[in-house]
């Protein structure tokens, strides 16, 4: 555990989102819009792109004037290769509006994902199997996709944040702010310009919670401030053998720190919340229908060698291959793991998980990246469980219990989305992103478990009987039970599936953790 005493050099959250500077990009941390767009996504294109809109507008199975679209149809393909003109001389007339970009990179992403799957769209609605999705994406969608995402720093292909989730919103009256009520979807692919349909309330669900993130920032940055402030008093990040006595300072400091900590805990109970509306506002049986739209383009039987980008010099007529749209790009979950150094398995499905996170608008990245900088290099979970600190330290190892419940509780929940959504819906193997269904997920959830127990054994007996009484020890009996209850179904769901659990090779890797890892 690392004992660090220069100051980190600081990461700019922005205290305001400046809506209208169309210089910045679309995307960047605030403590008021958290991981939202710094303003609301831009809807209206400039006219030059009028095809585009035109196309976009009678694409979905059903369209916004509850007509059959082009993908009712399979009609898309061709016409966008019959209609669409290359606009991407268009566009560099524009390129200093960063969110403006954003907006174009958005629609020509829901283009290109329609106008690649809609052969297996097509082949699911009769029934059968996927089959191949088309491997040649045409230059009047792959040049403008490419230049877009360029300039707004995204790959050039549908991702969660820059494009179908949270650049996907309007509100119905811009005066009731972020209400889910008023939430509308700008682009669609099957039912999801009806606000009431699955297809919208799967997005939209994703957009409430996400609006509670600004809460979850501030106090993540509450709780780093004392150690990356160069103007605050510096206080011990020793072991507990070596550390002085509590100070005043080191007193206060714990204080601020637990501070940031409730917000944190406020946060996530709310996220939690609204995660669990998800499953009236979007039905389980109507998930596989619209998703076969969001896949990626690695890992996929329906790629099986990506996809060629035509009229891209750069990409030299190679195949491309991109992950799907995966709520994984989302960043509440990948901040709180790295700001309580939950450990991963060393496993090539948390190699999964390391790539997921280079599939999100760059200043994200770079605030995620940096909190793990801190927490790391600080030994900053030391500290907080084990440094100086009296009952103020009692009530961090109380708040840092509840954190990753809250973190257990999103990822069990989502264990439940991918059973009911997914598992008894389809056979096919792979998630949107690429991600194999039956075992990943439970590598992220087995690996929250396995902490709590860690966390909670490091603390003696008289002290864990000290840190609040019933709370925390239904919260560990539930991690008992989940545990086991976790591994049975994997097991279960393996065998039924023909997928190799490597038990043996899961225990070696707890094993290994738990040498490696003292807390
Ligand atoms: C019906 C609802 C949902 C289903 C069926 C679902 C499905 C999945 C699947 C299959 C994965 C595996 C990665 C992949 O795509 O290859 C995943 C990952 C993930 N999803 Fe969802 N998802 C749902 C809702 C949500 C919501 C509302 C959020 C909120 C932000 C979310 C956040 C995440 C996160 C953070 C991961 C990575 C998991 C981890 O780190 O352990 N998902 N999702």
């Amino acid at each position: 555990m690392g004992s660090h005493h220069e100051p980190i050099s600081p990461f700019t959250v922005l205290a305001d989102a400046k809506p209208d500077d169309s210089s910045l990009p679309a995307f960047m941390v605030s403590t008021t819009r958290g991981f939202l767009p710094r303003a609301d996504p831009i809807v209206t294109l400039p006219s030059e792109f009028d095809p585009l809109e035109s196309i976009l507008q009678c694409m979905p199975v059903k369209t916004s004037f509850c007509e059959p679209g082009l993908l009712a149809s399979g009609k898309l393909g061709e016409t966008v290769d019959a209609e669409l003109p290359d606009l991407t001389p268009h566009i560099d007339k524009y390129a200093h509006d960063l969110p403006l970009m954003n907006a174009l990179y958005r629609d020509y992403s829901f283009l290109a994902s329609a106008y690649l799957l809609e052969p297996c769209h097509m082949r699911f609605v009769k029934g059968e199997e996927y089959g191949l999705g088309r491997d040649v994406l045409p230059a009047n969608i792959a040049r403008p996709i490419y230049r877009c995402a360029k300039l707004t720093n995204f790959k050039p292909f549908m991702e969660y944040a820059g494009s179908y989730a949270l650049y996907n919103y309007r509100l119905a009256d811009p005066a009731l702010g972020l209400d889910y009520s008023n939430l509308r979807l700008i682009r669609a692919f099957e039912h999801g310009l009806d606000p009431s349909s699955s297809e919208a309330g799967f997005v939209l669900v994703h957009i409430a919670m996400v609006s509670h993130s600004p809460l979850l920032i501030s106090g993540v940055m509450d709780c780093l401030s004392p150690f990356t402030s160069p103007s605050s008093p510096p206080f011990s990040l020793l072991p507990p053998s070596s550390a002085p006595s509590p100070s005043t300072s080191s007193t206060q400091s714990r204080q601020t720190f637990n501070r940031g900590l409730s917000k944190m805990l406020s946060s996530l109970r709310l996220i939690n919340a609204e995660m669990e509306k998800m499953w009236t506002r979007s039905r389980p049986r109507s998930y596989t229908s619209f998703r076969t739209f969001i896949f990626g383009i690695t890992s996929q039987s329906m790629f099986p060698s990506g996809v060629l980008y035509q009229g891209i010099p750069e990409f030299a007529d190679q195949p491309q291959q991109f992950r799907g749209e995966s709520g994984a790009n989302d960043s509440m979950i990948p901040l709180t793991d790295n700001f309580l150094s939950i450990p991963m398995p060393d496993t090539p499905l948390t190699e999964i998980l390391k790539d997921f996170r280079e599939y999100r608008p760059s200043n994200h990245r770079g605030f995620i990246e940096w909190v793990k900088l801190v927490s790391d290099s600080l030994g900053l979970k030391h500290w907080a469980l084990h440094g100086e600190g009296g009952k103020e330290r009692q009530e961090t190892r109380r708040l840092w219990i509840k954190l990753l419940d809250q973190v257990r509780e999103f990822r069990w929940r989502h264990w439940c989305f991918a059973k009911e959504y997914i598992l008894k819906q389809t056979s096919h193997p792979t998630a949107t992103g690429g991600s194999p269904i039956v075992t990943w997920l439970p590598n992220q959830l087995g690996a929250v478990l396995r902490e709590m127990e860690r966390v909670y054994g490091s603390f003696g007996e008289g002290e864990r009987k000290d840190l609040g009484g019933e709370e925390v020890e239904g919260i560990m009996d539930l991690v008992g039970r989940q545990k086991d209850m976790l591994d049975k179904e994997v097991r279960r769901y393996c065998e039924e599936r023909g997928v190799v659990p490597s038990d043996e090779k899961r225990e070696r890797e707890v094993k290994r953790e738990t040498a490696e890892v003292g807390v």
